[in-house]
């Protein structure tokens, strides 16, 4: 199984994509993992935030795959614990043939067309994260959860 990240938008902040290139190198140890952007769209000052979410939802859905197995990345989804989430990854590790493809959405959230199309939601914390933040925020969580499925000693409970 190959786990995606798609995120909507580069990561303008240094501080951020630092620590995400950090956390992707180092999940490069553990599993195949990749982060894709969806590059900004122009002249969208001019459209409405709903209107927005649907151009981001035509990119995210040209992204996609036939049997990826999608999990939107929202406030309003499952939360679990680091460990349980390990556990999430070990389960679907037998489950999911292909792409396991983790979504953040744009400043916006999601259009209704993605959330149908999503197969869950899971959730990080109740609180909202801006999009640019959440995507570090996951890729620290990943690695956290090969380590604890590695037994190695990067979690303390
Ligand atoms: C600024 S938030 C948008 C939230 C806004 N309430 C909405 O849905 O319109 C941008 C994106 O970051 C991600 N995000 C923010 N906070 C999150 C959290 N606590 N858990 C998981 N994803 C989160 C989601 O993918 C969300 O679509």
């Amino acid at each position: 199984m190959k786990i995606l990240l798609l995120v909507v938008g580069k990561t303008t902040e240094s501080y951020f994509s630092e620590a995400i290139k950090e956390y992707s190198e180092r999940l490069k140890h553990y599993i195949t993992f990749d982060m894709e952007v969806i590059p900004d769209l122009k002249n969208m000052k001019n459209l409405s935030f709903d209107q927005q979410k649907e151009k981001e939802a035509d990119q995210i859905f040209k992204f996609l795959q036939s049997g990826d197995y999608l999990v939107l990345l929202d406030e309003r989804g499952k939360e679990y614990s680091s460990v349980q989430f390990a556990a999430y990854i070990e389960r679907k590790t037998h489950v999911v043939p292909k792409r396991l493809v983790f979504i953040v959405g744009g400043p916006y959230g999601f259009s209704s067309r993605v959330y149908k199309a999503a197969n869950e939601k899971i959730s990080l914390s109740k609180m909202t994260f801006s999009h640019q933040m959440i995507r570090m925020i996951f890729v620290e969580q990943l690695y956290r959860a090969m380590t604890i499925l590695n037994n190695e000693p990067y979690h303390h409970e």
